[in-house]
């Protein structure tokens, strides 16, 4: 074991309410909206073939161009209401929102920069309705914070000189009271996500990032910080120099999956996903394949089936309206999560043998098994292996109970459900699983 000052200081799981809730959520939404917006991955009529939301890197965009174009933010199809009505109907628990991604841009108008939305046409502050709006819909809100910040002087990539010290030492000062600021004006937030905590200058802020995590959760007892705050004595991030998880949960899972529960190491997670391959803020263009619906749905089996939540990201235009695609998106999952929710909601890993068919969930508390179905079998008859003395009583075609399928108990332990002749929904379903063990 490697002494640690500034490593985990906790081993296994948060236990409290606040964290409990957050295990239930499922399905949550991610926003990705600031001066990026504007350009949607083009300028000068040529398509950026990167993020975004990264279109500043990009040498065809003159800084002097990006860091102006704030002054044309004006979003009058701005309307946190729809927005969260969208949200709501799509199922989604928790949102996670880019109060500042990395060029600096601070949507809501803090008094540490004039980068912010106090200096656009708009003049108003996005996050307040935003957070109001979501939460009042029973949404809970975190609030996306990028440490990088390409905007400030005193941003270093790395420390190499006693000047590179002096000048980060003044960023994480104008860091911790942005935070303070996101913390006070909003105090409904439920959590901070952050994110350009990959360079070394803040792999060599231990002990920064330790005092910042403390100072955070006692400004606002109960917020959940993820593992991307953190680095340890050494350098280490999300996990320390022992493998233990700094932070309430791993945010390791940007665009990827664990394939198995051995992958999450017992840690709680998301993953934060984008329907184009790649790309958080509007691209007017999507490169790439663009993930349909159903598969979308499947992601979100797969996360549970593991344990975590799934994030889907939306990236609206800089006028504040959302694409078709990600709107058809929300609107299919929603119909989908109106049926099968019960699958997803307050769910866990299972624990049983993954079949061919799907996933399995576990409801929370209870004997309640769900199989979220994506492949049906040509026999028709999807097998079932719960760990020895465990019997399946009953099983519900969820949103149809009426359809008959049939539960066949196999000798050697388990069963086989029968769908009926023919059966198929063109989608995803679940099959509701009571079960017993044998005394
Ligand atoms: C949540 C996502 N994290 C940000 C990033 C990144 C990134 C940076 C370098 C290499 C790979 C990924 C994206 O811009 C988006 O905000």
């Amino acid at each position: 074991k490697i002494e640690l000052q500034h490593g985990a200081h906790r081993t296994g799981k948060r236990t409290d309410a606040d964290m409990q809730t957050w295990r239930t959520y499922g399905l949550g939404q991610f926003i990705h909206w600031g001066a990026y917006s504007l350009l949607g991955g083009k300028y000068n009529g040529e398509y950026y073939n990167g993020a975004a939301e990264w279109i500043r890197v990009w040498n065809k965009v003159p800084n002097a161009v990006y860091d102006n174009l704030y002054k044309q933010f004006n979003p009058q199809q701005y309307n946190p209401t729809q927005w969260a009505a969208m949200a709501k109907q799509m199922g989604v628990k928790y949102l996670t929102f880019t109060t500042k991604h990395h060029d600096g841009f601070c949507l809501w108008p803090s008094k540490t920069t004039s980068y912010t939305i106090a200096g656009t046409p708009y003049k108003k502050d996005i996050i307040k309705p935003l957070v109001e709006a979501y939460t009042k819909a029973g949404i809970d809100v975190y609030l996306y914070f990028s440490v990088m910040d390409w905007s400030h002087p005193d941003w270093r990539y790395d420390l190499k000189t006693r000047e590179d010290t002096i000048a980060f030492d003044r960023f994480k000062k104008f860091t911790k009271d942005q935070l303070t600021e996101l913390l006070t004006l909003y105090p409904e937030t439920k959590g901070l996500w952050f994110d350009g905590t990959w360079d070394n200058s803040w792999k060599k802020s231990g002990a920064f990032t330790d005092s910042l995590e403390q100072y955070l959760k006692a400004l606002r007892p109960g917020l959940i910080i993820g593992s991307r705050l953190r680095a340890d004595d050494l350098g280490n991030r999300h996990n320390d120099a022992n493998g233990l998880l700094m932070g309430d949960y791993e945010q390791g899972w940007e665009r990827k999956i664990p394939k198995t529960y051995a992958d999450v190491h017992g840690n709680d997670w998301d993953c934060v996903m984008t329907i184009p391959e790649n790309g958080w803020g509007y691209q007017e263009k999507w490169l790439g394949h663009w993930k349909t619906s159903n598969e979308l749905i499947e992601m979100l089996a797969q996360c549970v089936s593991l344990g975590g939540n799934l994030v889907v990201n939306f990236g609206p235009k800089g006028d504040g309206s959302f694409r078709p695609e990600e709107m058809t998106a929300a609107k299919d999952i929603g119909a989908w999560m109106k049926i099968n929710s019960n699958a997803i909601y307050n769910c866990e890993y299972a624990g049983w043998e993954k079949q061919d068919w799907g996933y399995y969930t576990k409801r929370t508390g209870e004997n309640k098994y769900y199989m979220i179905v994506f492949n049906v079998p040509v026999s028709g008859s999807l097998k079932v292996q719960p760990p020895r003395n465990w019997t399946v009583t009953k099983a519900t075609l969820l949103g149809d109970a009426t359809k008959n399928i049939s539960l066949e108990k196999i000798d050697y332990g388990g069963s086989f459900i029968h769908l009926p002749k023919g059966f198929s929904t063109g989608k995803p379903f679940v099959i509701e699983l009571e079960t017993q063990k044998a005394t």
